[in-house]
């Protein structure tokens, strides 16, 4: 039985949509006040030149003003660490991203610790990510791409709740934040990473599977168990001559084999790729709301 398609794009456009009322409305109430954005690019990577366009636009859409800092590869890390306070000291700035990857000679850490925790809509901070992982507490910002995730499973209709979930990946961009979502809707939750023996057959337990490790299609379909809702945060180029960009993507799973056993899946693209980018303009709405509650 092929599965049911959750579309990623029709649900981020949705979102889109309703956070632009919400938008309008903070104007209103704050007089004329509009949330902020600022992004922070270095160097010319083309798949980072293409994000950073995706976001700058859907800004422009939900009425969010977006600011932009781009730097040269060369740039040094006192160059970003400058761009970083001026956007920490702007008070028409309620969010601000560094692209990730960085240019190895500038530290990542450094520069990402340097965000105000205010401002850190990407959630990147440790102070955020501390108190994702506690109970009882809440971080002003959750990771963009795991929060996606969990916000196309909710908008399908999954429940949570005492479920398996596997999610293959650890990162602290990724996998360790979805893990730590899925634990919080109360999942019992197994992480898989690349020392994990019989990561096919743990993965095969689990009914709820995001994954996110970078290996494109890696996810087959005896990973999956018939009925098993997979989420697919992978994106990944493979050069294809008859592609118009040279080039398609795809994802961590075998789309094709697993849709012959899921319930429910996530293409790519059209899946978590513009759910990030929602969350990350949701991520900047509410830090500009508690700022002008607080501002008032
Ligand atoms: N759609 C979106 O918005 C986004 C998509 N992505 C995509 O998501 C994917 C993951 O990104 P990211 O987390 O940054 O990647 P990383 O490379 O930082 O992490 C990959 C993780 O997968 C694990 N892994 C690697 N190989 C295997 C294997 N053979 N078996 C099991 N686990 C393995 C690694 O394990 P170990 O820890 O042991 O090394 C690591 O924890 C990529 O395809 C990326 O392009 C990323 C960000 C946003
Ligand atoms: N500080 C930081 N925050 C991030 O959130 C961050 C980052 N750095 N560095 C890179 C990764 C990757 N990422 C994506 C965002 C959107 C799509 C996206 O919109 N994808 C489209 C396709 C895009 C295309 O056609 O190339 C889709 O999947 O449908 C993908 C990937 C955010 N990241
Ligand atoms: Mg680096």
């Amino acid at each position: 039985m092929a599965a049911q398609l959750i579309d990623g794009k029709a649900i981020a456009e949705q979102i889109r949509q309703e956070m632009k009322a919400e938008v309008a409305e903070l104007k209103e109430k704050f007089g004329g006040k509009a949330p902020g954005l600022a992004v922070v690019l270095v160097g010319q990577r083309k798949d980072s030149q293409t994000y950073v366009r995706n976001k700058k636009k859907a800004c422009e859409e939900v009425g969010i003003v977006s600011f932009g800092t781009d730097l040269d590869e060369s740039a040094t890390e006192a160059e970003v660490l400058q761009a970083v306070a001026g956007y920490n000291a702007d008070p028409s700035v309620h969010g601000i991203l560094v692209q990730l990857p960085l240019p190895p000679h500038i530290d990542e850490q450094r520069v990402l610790d340097a965000i105000s925790i205010e401002k850190d809509v990407d959630g990147f901070h440790p102070l955020n990510i501390g108190r994702l992982a506690m109970r009882g507490r809440d971080p002003l910002f959750v990771p963009c791409t795991p929060k996606g995730c969990l916000e196309l499973l909710k908008r399908s209709g999954v429940a949570l709740s005492g479920k398996k979930a596997a999610v293959v990946g650890r990162s602290n961009i990724v996998g360790m934040p979805a893990a730590l979502l899925l634990q919080r809707e109360d999942c019992t939750v197994t992480v898989i990473h690349s020392r994990t023996a019989n990561a096919q057959r743990i993965c095969a337990e689990a009914d709820i599977v995001i994954a996110a490790c970078g290996k494109a299609e890696m996810v087959g379909g005896d990973w999956i168990k018939e009925g098993a809702v997979v989420i697919d945060v992978g994106i990944n180029a493979v050069d294809d001559a008859t592609a118009k960009r040279g080039y398609r993507l795809v994802g961590d799973v075998n789309f094709a084999e697993a849709s012959e056993k899921a319930s429910q899946i996530t293409p790519v693209p059209g899946g978590v790729g513009p759910m990030t980018i929602a969350m990350l303009l949701r991520n900047c709405v509410d830090g500009a709301a508690r700022t002008f509650a607080a501002e008032a």
